[in-house]
This record gives C-alpha cells, sequence and structure tokens, in this order.
C-alpha cells in the first residue's frame, strides 16, 4: 500500500494565499477591529500613568472620571474583540467549507488504480482527524495568532512612542522564547505528518480487522491481529508523544519569556527613572503594557504551534488534490463516438511480474457489440481494465473516439467510458440519491425509466417509500441481485458513448439472466458495449466474439463465422451446450 501524497509546503502555502486572495476584504475588516481593540487595552495603563504622574495635583473626582473612561475603553475592547472573534469564525467556516469541498472533489476525482493502490485508513485518517485539525485551527488558533499578532503590534508601537528606551527591555525575552520557539517550530510539520501517518496505519489495521472478521475468526488469529493493532497503537502514542514533547519545550520557554520581559521592565524603569529619563507614571504604564504585551506573545507562539500543525493537515488533505492533479490532460483531443481500439496492447501488473496481456488488437466499431470470453485466467478482465482506462497498457495504445485514455483526465474518461462489474456499491441513503450520483439533475421520471429499463422498477415500487426508500447496509440491505440492477441503472443514466461489462450480469441465472440481456440489449442500443462473459448465450448475441487465452486473443469473428470455424469458440460452444 502507497500513501498518498503529501503536499510540499510551497503549494501549501500557495493554497492558503488562494484562499487568502479571495477573503481580503472581510480578512482585512477583521484585522482593522482587533486593531481598534488592542489600541482601546492601552487606555487603561495609560491612564494610570497619567494618575500616577499627576497624583499630587489631581482631583479625586477628575481621578474617578479617568478611571470611568479607562472601563468605558475596556468595555469597548472587549466588545470589539468578541464581534471580531465572531467574524473570524464565520470566516473561518467558510474557508473550511470550501476546504471540504475542495476535498470531496479531489476524493472523488482520484483514478480508480490511485486509489487501490493506497491504503483506505489514508483517505479516511485525512478525511476525519486532519480536516478536524483544520477546523480546530480556523476556528481557534488563526483568530488568537491574529489577535495576538496585532495586538503585539499596536501595544509595542503605543510603547515605543511613550518610551523608546523602556520599550527595549521587550528584547530581552527574545534568546530564549526564541530559541525554544525555533527549536519546536522546526519539528512541528514532521512531527505531525509523522502523527498523521501512524494514524493512518492504525485506521489501516483497524478497518482491515473489521472487514476480514470472518476470516479471523476462522483461523484464529485474534491474538496475532491484536499485537498488530498494539504495535500499531504503539506506534500512534510514539507520534503523539513526540509532539506533546515539542510542547514541554515551548511552553517553559514561553513561560520564561513572559516573566523575564516584566522584571527587565521593572528593572529598565526603575533604571530610566533614576536616571531622569522616565517618570513614573511612564514607567507604571510601560510596566503594564509589557504585562499585557507578554501575554500576546504567548498566545501567539502556543497557537503558532497549533497552525503549524495544521498547515502540516492541509499538506495532507491537499495532498489528495495531487494525485489526480498530476494527469496529463489532452481532454480536447477527444472526438465524438464510441469507436474503441486497442492497438498492440501489453500488460503487466507490476515491473517485475510477467505479462498477462500480449500484443492484443482489437477494433470495436461504435454501436456494436463485443463479447470476450476464454478461460479463467485469460486476460479478460485485464483487458476490460484497460479499456475503461483504469490501468494504463505497458505497451500498446487503447483509443476511443480517436483519443488515446492515457491523455485523457479521470473525469473526461469516465464521461466516454465506464465498466460495471460484480462488485457494486450502494452508498448509505435514498434509492433516489444511488441513482441520481451520476446524474445528478435527473427527475424522477428519467430515474424510473432507468429502473424499468433493468427491470427493478417493481422492487422499487414494492419498496415502504419508493424512490425515497433509505437503502444501504444499516438501513434497508439490498441483496445482490438488486444491487446489480442498480448499478446497471446508474450506468444507463451516466449514459458513457462506451460501457465495459465484466460478467455484470453473471449474477443472474437462467430466465433472468436472458432477460437481462435482452433489456440491456435494447437499452444499450446504439452505445459501443465490450461484454466479457462466461455465459456463452450471451456471447452469440454479440455482433462480435473475441477468444482470449493465456493473454492473446485467439480468435476473432461473428458469432455464426466462428461456431463455423470450428475452432476454440466453437469447441466452448459445444461444452456449454452438454452442460446446459
Ligand atoms: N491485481 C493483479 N495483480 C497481479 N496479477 C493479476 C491481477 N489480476 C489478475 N492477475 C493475473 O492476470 C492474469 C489474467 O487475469 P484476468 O483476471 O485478467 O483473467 P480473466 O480471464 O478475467 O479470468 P476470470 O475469468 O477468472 O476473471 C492471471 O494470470 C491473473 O493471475
Amino acid at each position: 500500500m502507497r500513501e498518498l501524497p503529501i503536499a510540499s509546503p510551497a503549494h501549501t502555502w500557495s493554497v492558503l494565499k488562494r484562499i487568502g486572495r479571495t477573503r481580503r476584504r472581510p480578512a482585512v475588516a477583521v484585522i482593522l477591529l482587533y486593531a481598534l481593540a488592542a489600541a482601546s487595552s492601552m487606555a487603561a495603563p495609560v491612564v494610570l500613568g497619567a494618575i500616577v504622574d499627576r497624583i499630587d495635583g489631581i482631583s479625586a473626582s477628575t481621578i474617578n472620571l479617568l478611571a470611568a473612561a479607562a472601563l468605558g475603553f475596556v468595555l469597548l475592547q472587549t466588545f470589539l474583540t468578541w464581534i471580531s472573534r465572531v467574524h473570524t469564525r464565520r470566516l473561518a467556516e467558510k474557508v473550511m467549507r470550501g476546504l471540504r469541498d475542495d476535498f470531496i472533489a479531489d476524493s472523488m476525482r482520484l483514478p480508480v488504480r490511485r486509489i487501490e493502490g493506497a491504503s483506505a485508513g489514508d483517505l479516511l485518517t485525512r478525511a476525519t482527524s486532519d480536516v478536524a485539525m483544520l477546523n480546530r485551527a480556523a476556528q481557534f488558533a488563526v483568530p488568537e495568532v491574529l489577535i495576538a499578532a496585532v495586538t503585539v503590534a499596536v501595544l509595542a508601537v503605543g510603547l515605543a512612542v511613550i518610551n523608546p528606551l523602556l520599550a527595549l527591555s521587550l528584547l530581552v525575552a527574545v534568546p530564549i522564547t526564541g530559541a525554544g520557539g525555533r527549536w519546536a517550530f522546526k519539528r512541528v510539520r514532521s512531527v505531525t505528518l509523522a502523527r498523521g501517518s501512524a494514524q493512518s496505519r492504525l485506521a489501516d489495521a483497524a478497518a482491515s480487522d473489521v472487514a476480514g472478521a470472518g476470516t479471523v475468526e476462522t483461523y484464529r488469529l485474534e491474538e496475532a491481529r491484536r499485537e498488530n493493532l498494539r504495535a500499531n497503537m504503539d506506534g500512534t502514542w510514539r507520534a503523539v508523544k513526540r509532539e506533546m514533547n515539542l510542547r514541554s519545550v515551548l511552553f517553559p520557554s514561553v513561560d520564561i519569556g513572559m516573566i523575564l520581559t516584566v522584571s527587565a521592565g521593572v528593572a529598565v524603569g526603575a533604571f530610566l527613572h533614576s536616571r531622569d529619563l522616565a517618570t513614573l507614571g511612564e514607567v507604571t504604564t510601560g510596566v503594564l503594557l509589557l504585562k499585557q504585551i507578554s501575554e500576546p506573545v504567548a498566545a501567539m507562539l502556543i497557537f503558532g504551534q497549533g497552525l503549524l500543525s495544521a498547515s502540516a493537515s492541509l499538506s495532507r488533505v491537499t495532498g489528495v488534490g495531487e494525485a489526480g492533479a498530476a494527469e496529463p490532460d489532452d481532454s480536447d483531443a477527444t472526438g465524438p463516438g464510441g469507436d474503441v481500439e486497442v492497438d498492440a496492447v501489453s500488460y503487466r501488473y507490476d515491473d517485475d511480474s510477467a505479462l498477462v496481456l500480449h500484443d492484443v488488437d482489437l477494433k470495436v466499431k461504435e454501436g456494436e457489440t463485443l463479447a470476450v470470453v476464454g478461460a479463467s485466467g485469460a486476460g479478460k478482465t485485464s483487458l476490460a481494465r484497460l479499456v475503461c482506462g483504469i490501468d494504463e497498457p505497458t505497451s500498446g495504445r487503447v483509443r476511443i473516439g480517436g483519443a488515446d485514455l492515457s491523455g485523457l483526465t479521470t473525469e473526461a474518461r469516465r464521461r466516454k467510458v465506464l465498466m460495471v462489474t460484480q462488485e457494486h456499491h450502494i452508498f448509505l441513503g435514498s434509492v433516489r440519491d444511488n441513482l441520481r450520483l451520476v446524474d445528478a439533475p435527473a427527475d424522477d421520471a428519467k430515474i424510473l425509466a432507468a429502473l424499468e429499463a433493468v427491470g427493478a422498477a417493481e422492487w422499487v415500487a414494492g419498496l415502504p417509500d419508493g424512490l425515497d426508500t433509505a437503502i444501504g447496509e444499516r438501513d434497508f440491505p439490498v441483496g445482490p441481485a438488486e444491487a446489480q440492477r442498480l448499478a446497471l441503472a446508474r450506468v444507463l443514466l451516466a449514459d458513457p458513448d462506451v460501457l465495459v461489462l465484466d460478467e455484470a450480469t453473471s449474477l443472474f441465472a437462467g430466465g433472468s439472466a436472458r432477460d437481462m440481456d435482452r433489456r440491456l440489449r435494447e437499452s444499450l442500443r446504439g452505445k459501443t458495449v465490450i461484454a466479457v462473459a462466461h455465459n456463452l448465450s450471451t456471447a452469440v448475441s454479440a455482433d462480435r466474439v473475441a477468444v482470449m487465452d493465456a493473454g492473446r486473443v485467439v480468435e476473432a469473428g461473428t458469432p455464426d463465422e466462428l461456431r463455423a470455424a470450428d475452432g476454440d469458440f466453437a469447441r466452448l460452444w459445444r461444452a456449454w451446450n452438454q452442460e446446459a
């Protein structure tokens, strides 16, 4: 199993910039609100400093008035911070919605071979814990870091205006807090990515245990699987511990920095006052501002670490898009029509395995039905996957409508050609939802016509809520034959130019198989169909038949020609008739 790609920091940064560009105005408005809140927070220290400087000549009523004004500014600051937090969270929610939409679209665009080659746990962990991490960061870390950064900037400027020498006390904390921050920040990305990988492996192990529960029970594998799960949990715990270690360095360095800043302010202030370089009021205001600054500096570092972790999660989430985006795109080269041309195609599954298809040539004209028959292991499914573009030929070309499949994006390819196998999936949702997946605007009449065409209309009419019935494992389990009919109805709605059926009707027995073949022939009239068939009665009703043996097409022609030629097909046909 290969993990899905992780976007580079540069790509992640470009995603963030793109998001920032689309939300520039609300972001600037929020930053201005934070700046106003920070400026209001300076009122109390300034008022206190003014009172200290004028303590001998100031009346009690003026002090009360100033204190009331300071209180008013504190209330204003609280209000402005509250309203800007609300706006930031709203903004964050919109950004997250966009990211989630992108993630779902990216996941759906993934080529099947990429999904088959990747681990389910990896995709699942990215969709759950990484997206949750981003959500937390967007809701909490982003506003906190923004507030903190704006507050630090406004207060530092204010302090420098009041007394630039006193403002220098801020630098005292830089060596210790800076070193702790640098040490932790340098490691955040790799530690977060390692934690994500460990969680993906754990999810994989758990998912495979659930899927293989029957095998585990049959072969008494409980202890071995428990050990495997425990090892994965240990791996996750070690990764989480490394993440906590970062905080165990960062947090104390931040605390020490806060104490140092205020202490330095008191010492520098006392020194400046003794040399008549600062009034007592300035020192009071300055020390209060230093205390006020050190808190957002700490918040910036602590939540900043959360933001860096989230950016690593963002790399995992946007990396899914890279897996699909690396595709070539010559989609414009696609001509209309469903002529299929398999040209000198050979194929091997892995670099170091043997060829399973050798130099296969086939031409299927638009609207023609080709049945592919042959013994088990002859290469029929392998060929079907290549014609669908799920796998790419090791050598040779597959063209549909004149366009080379390897040059089409997954989306363009799926519009041209679709494959139905015996494996199908019912998604949790209504019957209607399950069919609209491929044709969102389809109305009930169109959906019912597709169901009628595959002989499922009666079954749906008998369901408790008809098209609205919630189906799927948890709600209303659907039997294999009905699931197969729904899969075929879905393909009729998707309406590709070329359809590849890989044993798609072999679930149906006897009369019902013949009925399904007849229905499909009628519904698919005009479409190019390549049908892998075990059932030779399906093959004889095709326009042409290709017989495969050991990865080669050994015979091709109309069913009548092949029966008359007395070759492989004729032998298969005789054997089939004797069995029947
Ligand atoms: N995923 C895979 N990885 C490696 N080899 C594979 C894979 N799938 C099939 N093969 C091999 O490729 C060869 C052709 O198999 P394929 O499934 O295409 O034959 P088939 O004619 O469709 O057989 P069947 O009728 O049993 O489905 C076989 O030797 C098979 O073992």
